[in-house]
């Protein structure tokens, strides 16, 4: 099975990170994720996650550190995620694809029904 490379930002606004739910409509429907996508060819991982942070939610980030990847097989597919920590810069936040996006405490994410790949990524944030 091909790997898909994706990259997401865990986006900080003050003390909570945001966190964003896919539509119905979307693979994995109704599961929390952080905004990102997949790398298109020739671009490099900081180019992506700003590239779809913007195209999903309308705003600019500052990129920090990029957290532990990690390689995650889902029934039709494998994903390698690649996460960076960020901070919000400008701009509306408008949610052009999700279902809804919420500003989270870091001890509160476990909260959230994550899409699998995301859970090591949560439990690398909340240990940081
Ligand atoms: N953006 C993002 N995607 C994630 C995360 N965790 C996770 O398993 N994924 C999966 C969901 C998607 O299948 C894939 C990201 O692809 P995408 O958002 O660009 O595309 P998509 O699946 O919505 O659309 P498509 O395959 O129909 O083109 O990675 C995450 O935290 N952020």
């Amino acid at each position: 099975m091909k790997t898909i490379l994706v990259t997401c930002a865990i986006i900080h606004f003050d003390e909570k990170v945001l966190a964003v739910q896919r539509s119905k409509s979307m693979k994995l429907p109704l599961k929390w994720e952080f905004a990102g996508g997949k790398i298109e060819k020739g671009e490099s991982e900081i180019d992506c996650v700003k590239r779809e942070v913007f195209e999903e939610l309308n705003i600019h980030i500052k990129v920090n550190n990029r957290l532990t990847p990690v390689t995650h097989t889902y029934p039709d597919f494998k994903i390698k995620l690649i996460p960076f920590t960020a901070d919000y810069i400008s701009g509306d936040l408008k949610l052009k694809e999700h279902a809804d996006a919420v500003l989270v405490e870091k001890q509160h994410l476990l909260d959230l029904d994550w899409a699998a790949a995301d859970v090591p990524v949560v439990e690398e944030l909340m240990a940081l």
